[in-house]
């Protein structure tokens, strides 16, 4: 049995954050493990409060999964304030674990700030080196370069410079690429880039997109698959989740996470 972990928030809603994280975990058929760095009070209309955990409590929950359980691979998602980038980057370097993906979580879909402003930079010294994998979706790809990203070749330039920040592989998601009808992610590795492309689907449902999608790589990862192939499964699953929405709540739902095992009949299978 694989082992995954994710260091991130809690979305009571269920749809994003820790939640989401573990259905994907499970779907995946890896062992799902957390540490909390925040509890929000959230719905499918936002964000209505967030409480960030003591310093202490994040370096402990990793500690106890660290010592006993062991970790295959792990994401981060939302961090909230550079105390608790800085405790997760110690961590990560403590265990010598590699296989790290992170999904550089910055601001809500309804516009609530999930990392403050001057914890970028900590994001940027201190976990993207530590990255086999980052996932920013345009805006953080945009704060992360100082860079508007409006074309294809926008998003080149902007994998370029993440991977110099330290990240091993880039992944800049283009589900906020609103002008074209398909949702194009890139994959840079430092030497190839790779266009995942897939018809938009268009639904006002996706909240926890990123989350779920980071979640599957990490699943992948625990697995032995490559990053490539990693990313490639993710990229079906979240498609899967998004065209299979689920209508909970009177703002943006949740994505579908039985849906891929569903489509593809894959209940049956262990790897799959
Ligand atoms: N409407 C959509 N149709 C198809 N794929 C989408 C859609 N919205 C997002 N995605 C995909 O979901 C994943 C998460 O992307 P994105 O929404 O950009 O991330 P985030 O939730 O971090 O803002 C990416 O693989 C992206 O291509
Ligand atoms: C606790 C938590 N973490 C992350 C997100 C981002 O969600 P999305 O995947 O839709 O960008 C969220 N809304 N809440």
């Amino acid at each position: 049995m694989k082992r995954a972990m994710t260091i991130a928030g809690s979305d009571s809603g269920g749809g994003a954050g820790i939640q989401a994280d573990l259905k994907t975990f499970q779907e995946l058929k890896v062992f799902g493990m957390s540490a909390l760095t925040a509890v929000t009070a959230q719905n499918t209309l936002g964000v209505q409060a967030v409480f960030p955990m003591e310093v202490e409590a994040v370096a402990e929950q990793i500690q106890s999964v660290g010592e006993d359980i062991g970790v295959d691979a792990l994401k981060t998602g939302m961090l909230f304030n550079a105390e608790i980038i800085e405790t997760v980057a110690e961590k990560i370097k403590y265990f010598a674990w590699e296989k790290v993906v992170v999904d550089p979580v910055m601001i809500a879909k309804g516009g609530a700030s999930l990392l403050q402003q001057e914890a970028v930079s900590a994001l940027k010294d201190h976990l993207l080196p530590l990255c086999l994998v980052v996932t920013p979706n345009i805006p953080e790809a945009e704060v992360l370069t100082g860079m508007t990203i409006l074309s294809h070749d926008d998003k080149k330039e902007a994998a370029r410079r993440i991977h110099a920040l330290g990240a091993k592989n880039v992944v800049i998601k283009g589900g906020h690429d609103l002008n074209t009808n398909e949702s194009v992610d890139l994959l840079f590795n430092g030497a190839d880039f790779e266009f995942f492309s897939v018809p938009r689907i268009e639904t006002k449902n996706t909240h926890g997109t990123g989350c779920t999608f980071s979640a599957a790589i990490t699943a992948q990862l625990a697995k032995g698959l490559t990053v490539y192939d990693a990313v490639s499964v993710a990229k079906e699953f979240i498609h899967a989740a998004i065209g299979n929405s689920l209508n909970i709540g009177q703002g943006h739902g949740p994505t579908n996470h039985w849906a891929f095992n569903r489509e593809k009949g894959r209940l049956a299978t262990w790897h799959g």
